[in-house]
């Protein structure tokens, strides 16, 4: 059970501790946050609303914390991840459990996330002991006017601080995949996790501490974002943020001061389908991407673009679908559970109802009780209705006709997001055209758009972000290259 047994230490009477120091500590605020229950809409646990000078201690010691880190041979440094890649593997029940109550992610889907978090934290090990492991070696007179003077040596160095805000629809994987990138190239790390999935977080950086990571080296600050955001993001100490999550991305960006950043924003995820896609295919996979954990996800099918000719049957297929769809609690594994707010909620609701006075098709009654919205097709949707536009982060997914590919690719790259996006052809020469004339970091052709497997280069084009994420390019992001030229006095051959 959360908070219990190995997990014990991070629980003070009802509220959770924040991690600071290498210890479990209470804020001295005095205040807490409350995290409700998304599916009963109770308050299921409080985390400690951390202060700003708890802040600015905990950045002090990730500074002092990471200049010993830095100097730790990186095999160590792989070993530490290892070990805490396996303590979270063996402990996944009390995280799962807190995504489960926190985030009312179903169960199987819970424990998918703890166990690909820990492949996650290996892999980066692996990954970082090769790629840092390396440098390059250069030579003067392969530029012109150059004699072979000056050896030029090269080498990947850490950043410093590294701050990582994950958003709550994947709080411990979003965590870790900014966590031991970070760590492995030898920085520190401050966490400041989602309120909604900020216990399963605390639980997961107790799965750090206990396989010994130095002290200071990983802090969790706990509190609203929109209370201690911006004290955190602006902190003259940080040297790298990694953020996930909506427009709040686009903010910090403007507010943050010159150092590296990684963003992952949202998407408005299209799906093109041809007149000589497998329709089967299509069908499982808008099923698949539109309404997995509820549509929040932000590589989530939002918004299909299928060629009228074909798309009665797709709606028929999909519709089919829809109706199996199970619609309940999290712990029973329905396919649809309640999304993660109220407000939430209601803004899907706006959707909704912008959609339904404009005239857009409902292939199923609209329904809702609380926070939780049964799956919705929406048919006939037209570029005036804001769900044409807008992500619904919801069991809600639009469908537009097409009356040619060039209309459908319009569509796409007239959205201000440009995260993924994906193509059902038989036709390869098709499908690679219209990927390089889709602007999204990704297109999937022949499946819905996904971020995983977690080594693939992960990267949003305009308002979905900033770098790219996959293991090899946070680590990268999150490294300097260093270089020292040996310079000779006379040209030097070898062999020569
Ligand atoms: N491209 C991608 O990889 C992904 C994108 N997303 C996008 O994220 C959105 C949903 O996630 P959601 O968690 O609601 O996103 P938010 O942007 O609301 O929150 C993300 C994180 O930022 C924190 N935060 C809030 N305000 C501030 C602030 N002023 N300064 C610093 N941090 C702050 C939040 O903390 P708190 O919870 O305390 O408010 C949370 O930890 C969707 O738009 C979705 O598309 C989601 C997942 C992946
Ligand atoms: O937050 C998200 O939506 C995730 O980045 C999606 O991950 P997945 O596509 O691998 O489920």
């Amino acid at each position: 059970m959360a908070g219990t047994g190995l997990f014990a230490e991070i629980l003070d009477g009802e509220v959770y501790k924040y991690y600071a120091d290498g210890e479990w500590k209470t804020s001295s605020s005095g205040k807490s946050v409350a995290i409700i229950n998304p599916a009963t809409r109770k308050t299921q646990y409080k985390v400690q609303a951390c202060t700003q000078e708890e802040v600015n201690a905990v950045m002090e010691l990730a500074k002092s914390a990471q200049k010993s880190w830095a100097k730790t041979p990186l095999w160590k440094r792989a070993e530490l991840l290892h070990k805490a890649a396996a303590i979270l593997k063996d402990n996944k029940a009390p995280m799962a459990e807190s995504l489960v109550k926190e985030i009312a992610k179903p169960a199987k889907d819970s424990v998918t996330e703890v166990v690909r978090s820990g492949d996650l934290i290996s892999y980066c090990a692996e990954e970082g002991v090769r790629i840092l492991g390396e440098g390059k070696f250069l030579l003067s007179d392969s530029f012109p006017g150059n004699d072979r003077t000056k050896y030029c040596l090269t080498s990947k160095i850490p950043l410093g601080v590294v701050l990582a805000i994950p958003p709550f629809n994947y709080p411990v994987n979003l965590a870790v995949s900014k966590i031991a990138p970070a760590l492995i190239a030898g920085n520190s790390l401050v966490l400041k996790p989602p309120t909604q999935g900020a216990v399963s977080c605390l639980h997961m950086v107790h799965c750090f501490h206990l396989a010994g990571f130095p002290k200071g080296l990983i802090s969790c600050i706990t509190g609203k974002g929109s209370e201690i955001g911006d004290f955190l993001t602006m902190h003259p100490a940080v040297n790298c943020i990694s953020f996930t999550g909506g427009d709040t991305g686009i903010s910090i960006s403007k507010k943050a001061g010159m150092i590296p950043l990684q963003m992952e924003l949202g998407g408005k995820d299209a799906c093109i389908v041809l007149e000589d896609a497998d329709l089967d295919l299509v069908a499982s996979n808008i099923i698949k991407g539109g309404f997995s954990y509820s549509g929040q996800r932000c590589t989530a099918v939002k918004v299909v673009l299928v060629m009228e000719s074909v798309a009665d049957e797709v709606v028929e297929k999909v519709k089919a679908k829809v109706a199996k769809l199970t619609v309940g609690p999290p712990e029973e594994n329905s396919d649809i559970t309640a999304v993660v707010s109220e407000s939430s909620a209601n803004f899907i609701e706006g959707l909704v109802m912008d959609a339904k006075e404009k005239g857009a098709t409902f292939c199923q009654e609209y329904k809702r009780e609380g926070n939780l919205i049964w799956p919705l097709l929406l048919d006939n949707v037209r570029p005036d209705m804001r769900i044409a536009w807008e992500e619904p982060f919801g069991p809600v997914v639009p469908v537009l006709r097409i009356n040619s590919v060039e209309e459908g690719i319009n569509h796409c790259n007239a959205s201000n997001f440009g995260l993924q996006g994906c193509v059902f052809t038989k036709d390869i020469n098709k499908a690679i055209l219209i990927s390089d004339a889709m602007e999204t970091g990704t297109v999937q052709i022949n499946s819905a758009p996904a971020r995983g497997p977690d080594h693939f280069p992960f990267q949003g084009l305009k308002d979905s972000g900033i770098g790219s994420q996959g293991v090899t390019n946070s680590i990268n992001l999150m490294t300097k290259v260093k270089t020292t030229v040996i310079n000779l006095p006379t040209p030097s051959y070898s062999m020569g």
